[in-house]
């Protein structure tokens, strides 16, 4: 028995690996699902154009797809690129002698504008492939093809997702909505007779290959056993992170990033792990005279790009605080628990990204002193410097004081401190990679 489920892309290559193929395996790896391919064009492309097409025969697009099938088997396909009408016929033709279920993506034209089908394979597509179609998933423009009708509001794409159904056969359509007006990406699923509406915030972020990720991301979900519209809802929630999270690369359109929804998890269990090892290090020490009033946080960042809010730092549930001679941790290690250390590490981050982890201590000018002696860079800022349009701004005072200690400072600062102000205690930070790091630096204060 098969232990491992299998899904197959056919679709063109693109060298820049944002789209097309490249993007559908990654999807299926971050699924846990083993990709199959059968490729139908090689594409020269970037983040900014599409520079060389060449389309690989029919029959040897036909005979990858035999190939994996006969011997290794499918659980779920879909495809991307079908370039010209004789691929298209040919993928048609070795496709429904299998009962795979089939996601469409009808790729027509690049982000950078380049065509990706034939203008004449068109006809082809809706003639061959729709019908075979457990759900296909056109953009605002590909629908607008495919229906012929203007779509600009939700209401439109409802019609249009019915109308492309009925005409072609196909089992399912979902309209995507990223390109419609509006603060949110609302998609509309036409199955069954009824529709369904899939909506997340329109993020900032890189958008190439979106289309291909997304159908991958249902594809593989299908192989793994989940119904349409359950495996719909999973991939429109991992596209929404992948555009928040793509890496910055190239001139053009960024590439989504396929692989942020296994890597935050796996980053979040390590991080949770050092932090708490370190939390508990740091107990044994007891160093009750380092422990302020408002008490001691221990907090550790995922890393860029995922570190965006206070929800992506972990720290400890209620803090660390004083306990007869000894010191101990209120709570847990979580994520989201820390509001001012958790600035404080972010704001650091933008300047010194490696610099993931931060305790805050009692401040003293003694220990201030002890740092200095013990070779650790410190720097500080002052509150009563503090600007009244920052002071104004809800959550803005720490970053903007780690700003000026940042730059006030010649070299990367280990340390950071504040006097205080009225009703606010003065505080030390220690800054660090890892929550190793950091307790090495508090070491050498005690
Ligand atoms: C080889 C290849 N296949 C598909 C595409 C389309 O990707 P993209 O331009 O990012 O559009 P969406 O997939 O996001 O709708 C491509 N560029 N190359
Ligand atoms: C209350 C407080 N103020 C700090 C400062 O640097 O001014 S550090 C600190 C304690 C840690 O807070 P949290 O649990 O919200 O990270």
């Amino acid at each position: 028995m098969r232990l491992v489920k299998t899904a197959l892309t056919i679709a063109g290559s693109d060298s820049g690996g944002g789209a097309g193929i490249e993007a559908d395996l990654k999807t299926f790896t971050a699924f846990g699902v083993h990709g199959l391919v059968a490729i139908t064009s090689v594409t020269a492309q970037n983040t900014t154009s599409v520079t060389a097409i060449h389309d690989i025969p029919p029959e040897v697009v036909a005979e990858q797809i035999r190939a994996v099938v006969e011997d290794i088997g499918v659980d779920a396909a879909k495809t991307g690129m079908l370039s010209n009408a004789e691929i298209i016929k040919a993928v048609a033709k070795t496709v429904e002698k299998y009962d795979f279920p089939l996601v469409v993506d009808p790729v027509m034209i690049a982000k950078s504008g380049a065509p990706l089908l034939r203008e004449d394979a068109v006809d082809a597509l809706v003639k061959y492939i729709l019908p075979l179609a457990t759900l296909v998933t056109p953009n605002r423009f590909e629908a607008e093809k495919l229906s012929g009708m203007e779509i600009k509001t939700v209401e439109d794409a409802r019609r249009a997702a019915k109308k492309i159904a009925e005409e072609t056969g196909a089992k399912a359509v979902i309209v995507k909505g990223g390109h419609l007006s509006g603060e949110y990406a609302i998609d509309v699923l036409y199955h069954n007779g009824t529709f369904k509406e899939y909506r997340a915030p329109k993020v900032e972020g890189c958008t190439h290959g979106t289309g291909c990720s997304f159908s991958a991301a249902i594809t593989a979900n299908l192989a793994k056993g989940l119904g349409l519209e359950d495996a719909i809802g999973v991939a429109k929630k991992f596209i929404t992170l992948g555009i928040a999270t793509g890496h910055r690369i190239g001139h053009g359109h960024c590439p989504v990033n396929q692989s942020a929804w296994i890597e935050i998890p796996a980053e979040k269990w390590r991080i949770y792990k050092e932090l708490s090892e370190a939390v508990r290090k740091f107990e044994e020490m007891s160093p009750v005279h380092l422990i302020p009033e408002v008490g001691t946080n221990f907090v550790y960042s995922l890393p860029l790009p995922y570190a965006r809010t206070i929800e992506d730092v972990a720290g400890v549930k209620g803090r660390i605080v004083k306990y007869g001679n000894s010191v101990k941790a209120v709570g847990p290690v979580e994520f989201g628990v820390s509001d001012h250390l958790a600035r404080a590490v972010l704001a650091y981050m933008r300047f010194y990204p490696e610099y993931r982890s931060a305790i805050n201590v009692r401040y003293s000018e003694e220990i201030v002193e002890l740092a200095k002696e013990q070779g650790l860079k410190v720097s500080f800022y002052d509150r009563r410097e503090e600007p009244i349009e920052v002071k104004e701004k809800e959550g803005a005072t720490i970053p903007w004081g780690i700003e000026t200690a940042v730059k006030r400072a010649k070299n990367r600062p280990d340390i950071i401190y504040h006097l205080g102000d009225i009703g606010k205690e003065p505080m030390i930070i220690i800054f660090g990679k890892n929550p190793r790091e950091v307790l090495e630096k508090v070491r050498l204060i005690l």
